[in-house]
């Protein structure tokens, strides 16, 4: 961990409001002056209970919710990256090369087999053949994928296959900043080891990492920091790992608006 290098994500001032296009434009104002923080090499995890806005964070950051209000920007060697003015056509290559994402379940296209699926992060960016190949095999072997599944569409893969696949996906690329959504939800114990192991190498290398993590154990193993987003909301600050409320009593609060809009 790097707490004293400069921040490779920050956020400040970070307002989410839905409006409810159809539910008569009703507005659902989800976070409020949040700030954050996050450097190279350092995995920051949000905690709060069910509906405070952690995917919500999550989906801000991957451009795939817009920003209703404050900044959120990527600091790079020669400037800095506004991500809420971002033009929809900047996202694809920021996603190809920067901002690498882990959902809870993975997107089956039918016919893809899993191997492909892996793989195709690192073709985007023009990889060899070959040599993509060779590490999606690696990157399914360690996660216990059975061999013999290598070939299929996932489409049929139990839930813990699924998200292993998911997992090789979004660690093939080796994106400098890694969201991470529940990604050990559905795995049994020595698949969470392997991930919770994959975690910390992206760490050594500098990979900067944002992640919800609602097994406390992983979570204890992964967090340097953890970011309580009710604390934020409340103008709070970020605490330290060690001194970390636990969330897993979380009360479920999460109203799910019966229509969801793409890009909201
Ligand atoms: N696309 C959307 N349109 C409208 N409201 C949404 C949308 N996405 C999320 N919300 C609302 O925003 C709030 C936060 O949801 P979010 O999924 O970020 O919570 P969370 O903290 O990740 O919850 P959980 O721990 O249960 O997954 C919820 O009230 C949810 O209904």
């Amino acid at each position: 961990m790097t707490a004293n290098s400069s921040p490779f994500l920050s956020a400040s001032s970070l307002d989410k409001t839905f409006v409810l296009h159809a539910q008569g434009g009703q507005q659902l104002a989800v976070m409020r002056g949040l700030s954050l923080s996050l450097a190279p090499g350092e995995c920051l995890v949000l905690a709060g209970r069910s509906g405070i806005g952690k995917s919500t964070l999550l989906k801000m950051v991957n451009g795939n919710y817009r920003v209703s209000g404050g900044r959120l920007t990527l600091h790079f060697d020669d400037g800095a990256l506004e991500l809420s003015d971002l033009p929809a056509q900047a996202w694809h290559r920021l996603r190809r090369d920067v901002i690498g994402y882990v959902s809870q379940f993975l997107r089956v296209v039918p016919r893809v087999s899993a191997r492909e699926v892996v793989m195709e992060p690192l073709l985007a960016r023009g990889c060899d053949t070959h040599d993509a190949h060779q590490r999606a095999e690696t990157l399914l072997a360690r996660l216990n994928l059975p061999e013999r599944l290598w070939a299929l569409a996932p489409g049929t893969f139990s839930g813990g296959e699924q998200q292993r696949v998911n997992i090789a996906r979004g660690f093939i690329a080796e994106h400098p900043l890694l969201l991470l959504d529940e990604p050990t939800a559905s795995l049994d114990s020595a698949n969470r080891d392997v991930v919770v192991e994959l975690i910390q190498e992206a760490k050594a290398r500098g990979t900067a990492m944002l992640g919800i993590f609602h097994d406390e154990e992983v979570r204890t193993r992964v967090a340097d920091r953890l970011l309580p987003l009710e604390g934020h909301m409340l103008g709070g600050t970020e605490m330290p790992a060690s001194s970390a409320m636990p969330v897993s009593s979380e009360s479920s609060s999460a109203t799910a608006p019966s229509h969801k809009e793409s890009l909201q």
